[in-house]
């Protein structure tokens, strides 16, 4: 199997994402993943750019003792004298060389023509191994250069003394086909080309980087750079969890792996989207929340029944918890019955029915159902004793300006409806008030608290109240994705209980029961 090299830039071109700047102590913390992530070679920054970033490169050389370093520069003496000063204390160093090669950065960039291209990188490819024993030199903008021209830059490169010749598709404008042709011809065509090794840098401009960087890996090249989570400039550079992952799975098609362990791979992810700032969308691929996540019903039976109908990768190889099956509306009864046994239920297939078709009516409220979700929806349905009041309706005015007021329709046990509206100095309040007024029960809140179930703006609201009348006191808990209803529902049922016991006290007592 043909050993891809791995080139990591997250600390270099995945910086230069907009509103990206890490902390020296920050470079350092990831690079010391990225080796435990088994990186080849590590881009720690670009020297030149400020003094900071030379004593970040530097601190990041004194823990990277696996990994070549290296740090970007251009064709001038300045930034290659930076690059020594950033990597002197490097175990591996290696400097890395760039210079524009296309008609578009020639004239508009550089203006330079093509003879003073090839002038201007030889000299600083020469200049640069006086100090270091390996430079890699990359022709930036390749994909748009002329094929010609770029046969004769890599030819340059490679008398010069480069070691690795990068050509990356620098502002993503390759298509796969193309760009695996361009490695083609340069391979075939440049004297000397066994000497180096070949490298692909893709962006993602089109949304290609990846495919761009396996067809430059099926046309030969030995190394590829892409950052953690293809964070990088404008919309960023090619994933190298990505590549990694694509070539394990598919290797009996690409005949290379990397050598990364890839079981480092979430925490590598976690680790430079907390400290970047740059969040991971739920459904990027190997990494995104989503990744390992089936909703449906249809899916998540396959997945009960065997994990390969709908995971190519399973999240164990990255270093992921574990496949989720997430209940939302389009779930079916297998992965439901699944969960309860997950979480300890046991119910009969009536039972089950029941507490199934009350999740679907949860569903419909809420987009994402979590374990708490279904223990308080089961909790509720399943708690026991009679019910004397019921909740049937419930309706509440609230203006910043003006009292708030609640209207509350209860069914009694005996199927008599009261309705009753009432302000108050806040909504809860208000509904308290309608409540006691309709059923005439005068009860103390000794106590009110109300927490989140699960996460997010639709999360279930779960509210306990505690009673007092007299001698008896009863709790009370309500679950609803509506603070107010989940209110409601608690000191309705903690006036059940107060009910309930006051009835036993009094039966025992043989009086006769007041509501
Ligand atoms: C494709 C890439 O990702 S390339 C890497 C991009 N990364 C960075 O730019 C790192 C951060 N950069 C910086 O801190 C600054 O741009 C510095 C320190 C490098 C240079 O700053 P300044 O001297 O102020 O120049 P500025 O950035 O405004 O302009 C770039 C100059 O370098 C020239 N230049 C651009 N690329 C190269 C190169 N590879 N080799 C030599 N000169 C180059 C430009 O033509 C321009 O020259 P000019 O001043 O004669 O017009
Ligand atoms: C410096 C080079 C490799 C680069 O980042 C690019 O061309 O995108
Ligand atoms: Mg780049």
């Amino acid at each position: 199997m043909r050993k891809i090299y791995v080139f990591d830039t997250t600390l270099r071109d995945g910086e230069q994402s907009p509103g990206v700047s890490l902390t020296t102590e920050e470079k350092v913390e990831i690079a010391i993943q990225l080796q435990k992530l088994g990186i080849d070679r590590i881009e720690a920054g670009f020297a030149a750019a400020s003094p900071g970033e030379i004593e970040s490169i530097r601190a990041v050389s004194r823990q990277v003792k696996n990994a070549t370093l290296l740090s970007l520069a251009r064709c001038h003496m300045k930034d290659i004298d930076a690059v020594v000063e950033a990597l002197r204390e490097a175990e591996d160093p290696c400097l890395h060389l760039v210079l524009a090669t296309s008609p578009i950065h020639r004239e508009h960039k550089l203006h330079m023509d093509k003879a003073k291209i090839l002038e201007t990188a030889a000299s600083a490819i020469r200049y640069g191994r006086k100090f270091f024993s390996k430079v890699e030199f990359s022709a930036e903008d390749a994909s748009r250069t002329e094929i010609d021209f770029l046969c004769e830059v890599t030819k340059m490169a490679i008398d010069a003394g480069a070691c690795v010749v990068n050509l990356p598709d620098t502002v993503g404008f390759a298509t796969p086909e193309q760009f695996g042709n361009m490695f083609k011809t340069i391979k075939s065509s440049v004297p000397g080309i066994e000497k180096i090794q070949l490298s692909t840098h893709c962006h993602d401009d089109l949304g290609m980087a990846t495919a761009n960087t396996l067809a430059a890996i099926a046309n030969g090249v030995d190394q590829f750079e892409g950052t953690i989570n293809g964070i990088g400039e404008r919309a960023g550079n090619t994933c190298v969890e990505e590549v990694a992952l694509a070539l394990e799975t598919r290797s009996d098609f690409y005949g290379a792996k990397t050598s990364l362990n890839l079981s480092e791979i979430y925490r590598t992810s976690r680790m430079v989207s907390k400290l970047t700032g740059m969040s991971v969308p739920g459904n990027k691929a190997i990494v995104g929340a989503n990744a390992f996540a089936h909703e449906s019903g249809i899916h998540q039976d396959g997945m009960l029944k065997n994990r390969s109908t709908y995971e190519i990768i399973t999240p164990e190889t990255i270093g992921a918890s574990s496949s989720k099956l997430v209940l939302g509306k389009h779930s079916g009864r297998h992965a439901f019955k699944e969960k309860l046994i997950d979480l300890g239920y046991e119910l009969n297939e009536e039972q089950l029915n029941i507490a199934f078709a009350k999740f679907k009516v949860l569903a419909d409220r809420k987009k994402n159902i979590l374990s708490e979700d279904i223990r308080a929806l089961l909790d509720e349905n399943m708690a026991e004793g009679p019910k004397p009041l019921t909740l049937d309706n419930i309706q509440v005015s609230y203006g910043n300006k003006t009292m708030p007021t609640a209207a509350v329709r209860i069914m009694k046990e005996n199927g008599d409806m009261v309705e009753e509206a009432a302000v108050g100095n806040g909504s809860v309040d208000a509904v308290y008030q309608a409540i006691a007024k309709a059923t005439g029960i005068i009860a103390e809140l000794e106590d009110y608290t109300i927490h989140s179930v699960t996460h997010g703006t639709d999360a279930q609201g779960e509210v306990h109240v505690v009673l007092r009348q007299g001698e008896t006191s009863a709790s009370g808990r309500g679950v609803s994705t509506d603070v107010i209803e989940a209110s409601a529902k608690a000191y309705l049922e903690a006036m059940n209980r107060l009910i309930s016991r006051q009835d036993r006290e009094k039966r025992r007592e043989g009086n006769i029961v007041i509501y």
